[in-house]
This record gives structure tokens, C-alpha cells and sequence, in this order.
């Protein structure tokens, strides 16, 4: 070992980490791309994690479409905005809103084409609306399933495709999808959201490699827990409001701090971005490099936390 270190591998070994080092301090200090005038699209712009991506974007001088199902919070959403930036340095725009189901197929295409008509182009669609859910398969009507499926998935793939062919036009464009640590390793109790996200994941892995030729760039960004309303607007297996601020959901991170990755994931037009702590991330790579490991904790996880009913 001395013999092998003192033989010219230990300066090389030392140059090599100081250059992965400094690599990474490039990336992490890389501003990227300014958002300054882009026309940026975010759904479920109400609350949560979409209402604080709307602050970051607006206060970087983006140019914001704000879309949800309820008018009159989107509308105090842009009188927020408005407020807070009123005497800012940078110039700002007061936000356009559109208002739509992602569940209805039909309004979707309508909306897509109010959405163009605002600035009539999209720069950033941020595909963010979503809902959970917490139940037992065994328990859970199929409906819970299709259900959290169209709002997840169909309902974002639905814009995506209606918004996707002005950005192929103009060779310019960028899609973004909130997805989830959930995308990337499923939990027990969790199918219907889960299933979603990994949906959620393998379709925009797809689009980014055939629309890369168009130079409009894909980020799936996969955040752990967040602090927002996601548990309490949670459907259950029978398809009620769970209405519950669960432990992890409280102790998530900041939805702000989140916001600012996503402006940061933006502008460095990452690919693929998990915004979670060390234990997600480790999970995440035990599913893929020791499952049997991964699948005994899941089924562990599952026994703990919930019997079913004929136990
Ligand atoms: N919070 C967390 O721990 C995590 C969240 N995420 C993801 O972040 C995203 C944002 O969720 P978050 O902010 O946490 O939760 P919230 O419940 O606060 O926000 C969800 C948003 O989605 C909108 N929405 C839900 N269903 C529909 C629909 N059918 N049509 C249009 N809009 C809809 C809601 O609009 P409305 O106001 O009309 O109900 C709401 O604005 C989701 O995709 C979620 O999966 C990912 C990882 C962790
Ligand atoms: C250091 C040793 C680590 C060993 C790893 C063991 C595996 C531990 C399992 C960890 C599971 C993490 C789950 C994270 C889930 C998550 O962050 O989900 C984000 C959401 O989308 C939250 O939605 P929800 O509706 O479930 O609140």
C-alpha cells in the first residue's frame, strides 16, 4: 500500500478530488440563465409549494401565468405579489391568471390556448399542481386509483402536450415537473400518489430525450417532505378529504426554500434534481443497488404502521 501511494498514486489521487471539488463548487456557484421577462407557466399556483415558486419567479422578474381551480385564490395570490414587490428595484409584471380542472381533458386544451394568448408564448411551463393520498390497496376503490392518476399524471400530460408544440415551433421552451422522492422509490400506503409520480418521472425521462433536438430542456425535480397542505387535501381509499397535517408533512422543509431550488434548477436547466435529505437519497440508491434490502424495510415499514382489518 505504502509502496502504491508513495509511487506517484497519492498526488494523482489528491489532484483528481481537487478537481471533482472545484467542479462541484463551479456548478454550485453556476447562476445559469436569468428569468428576467420569461414567460413562466405555474399550475396549482394557489398554495403550497406552487403559490411560493410564483413569489421566487415573480420577484426575479418573471413574467407569471398562474393557473388553478379557484379564481378568487389565485387573485389574492397576484394582489399578494403586487403588494410586495410594489416599489422593487427590478422590474416586475402583475401576474395573468387562468383558471382550470387539469381533470377535465377538454379545458385543458382551452386553457392551453388562453395561456399562449397572455404573452402569446410560454418561455417555462412549472407542472406543479397535485394531490396525495393515504390508504390500504386492499381498502381502496378503483376509482381513488384513477382518480389520483388523472390529476397527477393525465391532467399534466394533458398541458404538456397542449403547450409543447408553440415551444417546438420557436426551438425554445422548458418543461418543468414537480414529482417526488415518491417517483423514484414507492412507500407503503402511498400507491395511488406513488404510482403517479414514477408515471410522472418515466414520461418526462422520455420527452426530455425526444424533444433535446428542439433545445427545450426537461427538468424533473423530486422533492422529500414539504411543509404545505399536501397531507390535508389527501384523498383516501374511499376517496374522502384525509384532512390530516401528518408529522412528516410539519417537519418537511420550508416551501420557500424549495421555491428557490426550482428557480435555481431553472436557471442551471438541470435534468434531474432530488431536493431531499440524506436518507431519501440513500433509499433511493438502495432501491436500485440492493432491493432485497430496500423491499424488507418497505415491507417492515408496511406492518408498523398499518394491520389490515382481518388481522
Ligand atoms: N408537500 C410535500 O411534502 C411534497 C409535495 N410534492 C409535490 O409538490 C406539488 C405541490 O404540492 P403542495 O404545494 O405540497 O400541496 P398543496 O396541496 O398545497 O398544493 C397542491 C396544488 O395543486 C392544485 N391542484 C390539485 N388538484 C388539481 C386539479 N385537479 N386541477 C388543478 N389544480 C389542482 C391545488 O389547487 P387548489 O388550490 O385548487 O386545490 C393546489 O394549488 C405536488 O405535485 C406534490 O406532489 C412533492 C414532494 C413532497
Ligand atoms: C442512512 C441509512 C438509510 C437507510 C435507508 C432506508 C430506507 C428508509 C426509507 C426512507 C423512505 C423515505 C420516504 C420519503 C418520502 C417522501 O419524501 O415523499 C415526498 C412526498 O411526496 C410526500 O408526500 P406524502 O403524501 O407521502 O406526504
Amino acid at each position: 500500500m505504502e509502496r502504491f501511494l508513495g509511487g506517484g498514486m497519492l498526488p494523482l489521487v489528491l489532484t483528481s478530488v481537487g478537481v471533482l471539488l472545484l467542479y462541484r463548487i463551479l456548478v454550485h456557484l453556476r447562476k445559469g440563465a436569468s428569468v428576467q421577462g420569461a414567460v413562466v407557466v405555474i399550475t396549482g399556483a394557489s398554495s403550497g409549494l406552487g403559490k411560493e415558486c410564483a413569489r421566487v419567479f415573480h420577484a426575479a422578474g418573471a413574467r407569471l401565468v398562474l393557473c388553478g381551480r379557484d379564481a378568487s385564490r389565485l387573485q389574492q395570490v397576484v394582489q399578494e405579489l403586487t403588494a410586495s414587490l410594489a416599489d422593487a428595484k427590478q422590474q416586475t409584471y402583475t401576474p395573468s391568471t387562468v383558471i382550470f380542472n387539469l381533470t377535465d381533458a377538454d379545458t385543458v386544451d382551452r386553457a392551453a390556448e388562453e395561456i399562449l394568448k397572455c404573452y402569446g408564448q410560454v418561455d417555462v411551463l412549472i407542472n406543479n399542481a397535485g394531490i396525495s393520498y393515504r390508504g390500504n390497496i386492499l381498502e381502496t376503490h378503483i376509482s381513488v386509483q384513477r382518480d389520483v392518476m388523472e390529476t397527477n399524471y393525465f391532467g399534466t400530460v394533458a398541458l404538456t402536450q397542449a403547450l409543447l408544440p408553440s415551444m417546438v415551433r420557436r426551438r425554445s421552451g422548458h418543461i418543468v415537473v414537480i414529482s417526488s422522492v415518491q417517483g423514484k422509490i414507492a412507500i407503503p400506503y402511498r400507491s395511488a400518489y406513488a404510482a403517479s409520480k414514477h408515471a410522472t418521472q418515466a414520461y418526462f425521462d422520455c420527452l426530455r430525450a425526444e424533444i433535446e433536438r428542439y433545445q427545450i430542456p426537461v427538468t424533473v425535480i423530486s422533492p422529500g417532505y414539504i411543509r404545505t397542505n399536501l397531507s390535508v387535501n389527501a384523498v383516501t381509499g374511499d376517496g374522502s378529504k384525509y384532512g390530516v397535517v401528518d408529522k412528516t408533512t410539519a417537519s418537511g422543509r420550508d416551501p420557500r426554500d424549495v421555491a428557490q431550488l426550482v428557480l435555481k434548477a431553472v436557471r442551471q436547466r438541470s435534468k434531474d434534481v432530488i431536493v431531499a435529505g440524506l436518507i431519501p437519497n440513500v433509499a433511493v440508491y438502495l432501491r436500485t443497488l440492493w432491493p432485497a434490502l430496500f423491499f424488507k424495510i418497505m415491507s417492515s415499514r408496511a406492518r408498523k404502521e398499518q394491520k389490515p382489518k382481518e388481522e
